[in-house]
């Protein structure tokens, strides 16, 4: 099987877009170069030695993993090789990175470092999560407002699944392209070209735990798919919570589903569980560009204008057509 790599496929896609100045090219490539680093340390697993939590908390008071650090630190070092970035945005860091003097990119990079990372102990899949955006023109040093852009604004957007294979999923706006890591090469091969989501599914994924603060549209969505065929929808559901979002959206890519992290009365206080700049809107674009549908319940995700860096919110994201019923029962509440 003759499989292309990620930078053929970039210089391709550079090539098919008149005006194309390869700065872009040159940042997915340190997109990849990190991705691959923090592939190596995920895999080391209990060889790393630092599998356990750090102790210190991030701005959002979670606490910190040993990886959580390490993914950072190597997205940041990685990330500056190409100079053409203006400015990068984590949630592992309080307020905004600036690059070193003398650097003015005209992009900006948002990322959750390891996104799942409960789950390293445990030897489940984690993975990163990034977008990228235009520095507003004429914007030398960014300020935290340059952040502050709609999902619909996104430039490029993706995630890395460490699992039993490690993968990479990306959108530039045309589509979703999936790559998977050759071991013995160190490169990425389009292994998955143009993934769609199929527009129905019975499979849901929730954290049932929450049940009790949930609002009325998500008890009364869970309820009818419990119910099964002998409910008002007629038909048996599966239910998947593996408590990695990258986890649960590559498998929604792969074979449909709904995936639902929404507002509710335990979270209600910070807006939601999941982050919108480098969580929520990053896999809100891949989502729509895979045409599913990515939404708050009440609004499209990727027209929302943030407020904060780390802003929370309420995600409902997958096939269309669960995701349209869920915003009906929103609408009937
Ligand atoms: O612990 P819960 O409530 O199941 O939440 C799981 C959710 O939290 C997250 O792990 C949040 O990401 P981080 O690990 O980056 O904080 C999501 O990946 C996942 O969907
Ligand atoms: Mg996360
Ligand atoms: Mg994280």
């Amino acid at each position: 099987m003759s499989l292309m790599t990620i930078q053929h496929y970039l210089t391709r896609a550079q090539q098919q877009h008149a005006g194309a100045t390869g700065e872009l090219t040159l940042i997915l490539n340190d997109i990849v170069t990190s991705c691959k680093r923090v592939a190596q340390a995920v895999n080391q697993g209990a060889l790393l030695g630092t599998m356990g939590d750090l102790g210190s908390q991030n701005v959002q008071g979670e606490v910190q993993k040993a990886l959580d650090v390490i993914a950072n630190t190597i997205f940041l070092e990685s990330n500056q090789a190409s100079g053409l970035l203006a400015g990068m945005a984590s949630e592992e860091m309080d307020d905004p990175y600036l690059m070193p003097e003398g650097v003015h990119g005209r992009y900006l990079l948002l990322f959750d470092p390891l996104d799942g990372s409960s789950n390293v102990n445990v030897n489940i899949s984690v993975g990163s999560i990034f977008s990228v955006l235009r520095c507003p023109d004429g914007v030398v040093q960014p300020q935290l407002a340059d952040f502050l852009q709609p999902g619909v604004q996104q430039v490029c957007a993706g995630y890395a699944l460490y699992g039993s294979s490690t993968m990479l999923v990306i959108t530039t706006g045309s589509g979703v392209d999936g790559f998977t890591l050759d071991h013995g090469t160190g490169e990425f091969m389009l292994t998955h070209p143009q993934m769609r989501i199929a527009e129905d599914s019975r499979e849901f994924a929730i954290n049932m735990s929450n049940q009790r603060h949930w609002p009325p549209a998500i008890k009364r969505y869970v309820d009818e798919c419990v119910q099964g065929a002998s409910g008002p929808r007629g038909v048996d559901f599966n239910m998947r919570w593996v408590a990695s979002m990258v986890a649960e959206v590559h498998r929604i890519l792969l074979r449909g589903g709904i995936f639902m992290y929404p507002m509710d009365n335990k979270n209600a206080a910070q807006g939601g569980r999941l982050r919108l700049l480098y969580e929520a809107n990053p896999m809100a674009m891949l989502v729509e560009q895979a045409e599913g549908l990515a939404s708050t319940g009440r609004q499209r995700l990727l027209e929302l204008v943030p407020h904060a860096l780390h802003q929370r919110v309420s995600v409902i994201l997958g096939s269309r057509h669960e995701v349209e019923r869920v915003q009906d029962y929103f609408s009937a509440e």
